[in-house]
């Protein structure tokens, strides 16, 4: 019974977790009214906000280990494209990136189609096409622990599972892939 009656709030509160790429924490969006909040919708319990779409995934707890914080370290690669608002508009590949975020931004999702979940695909577009010096190492930038890389790339990191790739992930570098390998 009460199995139903939680399932059915559920089904009729529509709301979802999502992690929002600008900020890289998550947030609660309901596609039918199509509401999006930062902090969770009033009236759903702690068990049922734990048990909404995507909650596992990108709430704060779910991927802290054990004793409640996050594992001490990560790896990831990453494919970068600059645009003309990065920290440094340069690269390897491109002395002066005038390029606007939304280019940007459509040139990620091309890759990402491309790549298609595939790890190797994801280093040998790496790198071909990252405007970080890291793209020498097919992406990869090796361990890092938490605040070591700037917080939307961390927490994104976080988010992910090993050997899944994230959505466009932005900070002050340019817009990012990541794939998460430790
Ligand atoms: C953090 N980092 N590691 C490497 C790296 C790692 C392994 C081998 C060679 C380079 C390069 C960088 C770096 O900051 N590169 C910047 C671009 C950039 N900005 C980042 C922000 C977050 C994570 C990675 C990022 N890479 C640049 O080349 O302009």
């Amino acid at each position: 019974y009460h199995y139903c009656l939680l399932t059915t709030s559920l089904v009729q509160s529509g709301w979802e977790v999502r992690l929002s790429n600008s900020r890289g924490v998550p947030y609660f969006y309901n596609p039918e009214t199509r509401e999006s909040m930062w902090e969770a919708p009033p009236g759903l319990s702690q068990e049922e906000i734990a048990n909404l779409p995507g909650a596992k995934q990108y709430l704060p707890g779910a991927h802290h280990g054990a004793n409640g914080e996050r594992p001490a370290q990560v790896r990831a690669s990453h494919l970068l494209v600059k645009h003309r608002g990065s920290r440094r508009p340069s690269s390897w590949k491109e002395p002066n990136i005038t390029r606007s975020k939304e280019e940007a931004i459509a040139m990620l999702k091309e890759y990402a189609s491309q790549i298609n979940g595939s790890p190797e695909k994801f280093a040998e577009l790496a790198s071909k096409y990252s405007d970080c010096s890291s793209h020498s190492h097919g992406g990869d930038l090796g361990f890092f622990k938490p605040g070591q890389m700037q917080k939307p790339f961390e927490d994104a990191t976080y988010a992910l599972k090993v050997g899944e790739i994230s959505d466009v992930v932005e900070t002050d570098s340019g817009v990012h892939l990541i794939l998460r390998t430790a």
